[in-house]
């Protein structure tokens, strides 16, 4: 369990990205922080693995006060995965993704064996795996960057705006291949994105915010499409706007259909089975 705990952060500058915020992360949750661009998200992601601190209250993993581990320690057990990749570009693939279990004590074999693994679990042919990062495409690279993320095998995955950059229908791929890994590998898992079409099709539970980290509601996505708490929260769905390019619609069984603006069906909503 994530817990923070009337949690502030006031950059040195004086700004306060983010303003006494409290929740519970549930362990196995795939937990979405959805809202616009500067309201805090990133810093409320950073705060869990030490890259940022708060200046006020705590963040604790398990019970245990994050501040009281050692911060490089703490990011060998949490996956992070950024928004560009983040790779290192004099790395091979297999390099990058083995970074982490090489710091920790893997030898050289292993490593390389477990670089394999990953590449075949996030859909990646292993014949990459000697190729450098400026070597592939934008949504394989994204690919390397989940792999790294998981090498080392982390309860907690940090995901920032991971598929922000590449290409509608690559991110539709990646989206779903997110949700397999998640319920294959029993992890944790808290992502980022301002798009609330994707926070609605990944997430168990989304947590939309204002400026400040303020919550502005939170809930499955079921409970967003249909009880959006209030102006806010609909504008952002687009709900009042026809902006949506994913719609509820009832499905079979009690199930909810998301259909896409010409009404094909694009999915059901996560948790929902017909
Ligand atoms: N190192 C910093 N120094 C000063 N202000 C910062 C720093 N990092 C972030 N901020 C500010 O804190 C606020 C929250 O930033 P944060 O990056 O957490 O938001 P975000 O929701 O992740 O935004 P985006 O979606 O654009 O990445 C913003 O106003 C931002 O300008």
């Amino acid at each position: 369990m994530i817990s923070y705990r009337s949690v502030t952060k006031r950059y040195p500058d004086g700004t306060v990205a983010v303003d006494d915020f409290s929740l519970e992360i549930p362990d196995g949750s795939f937990t979405v922080f959805a809202g616009s661009s500067g309201c805090g998200k990133t810093t409320l992601l950073r705060m869990v693995n030490r890259m940022v601190d708060p200046t006020a209250g705590t963040v604790t993993v398990d019970g245990q006060d994050v501040s009281t581990h050692d911060p490089v320690t703490l990011r060998r057990r949490i996956g992070y995965v950024m928004q560009n990749s983040g790779l290192l570009p004099h790395r091979t693939v297999a390099q990058n993704i083995a970074t982490v279990p090489r710091l920790n004590g893997m030898n050289r074999r292993d490593a390389e064996d477990r670089a394999t693994e990953m590449m075949r679990l996030v859909g990646l042919d292993p014949s990459m795996a000697h190729r450098y990062p400026a070597q592939l495409s934008g949504g394989q690279q994204q690919r390397v960057g989940v792999a790294r993320g998981l090498a080392a095998d982390p309860d907690i995955l940090l995901m920032d705006e991971p598929f922000g950059a590449v290409d509608p229908l690559v991110r539709a791929e990646l989206q779903q291949q997110m949700r397999e890994l998640h319920e294959r590998l029993n992890m944790t898992v808290v992502f980022i994105t301002h798009e609330m079409d994707e926070a609605l099709t990944l997430g168990d539970r989304i947590v939309l915010l204002r400026t400040g980290a303020q919550i502005a509601q939170q809930g499955t996505p079921q409970e967003f499409l249909t009880e959006p708490a209030d102006d806010f929260v609909r504008e952002f769905l687009g709900l009042d706007r026809g902006q949506r390019t994913l719609t509820p619609r009832p499905g079979p069984n009690g199930s909810v259909l998301l259909v896409d603006s010409h009404g094909r069906p694009a999915g059901l909503l996560k948790g929902q089975t017909p």
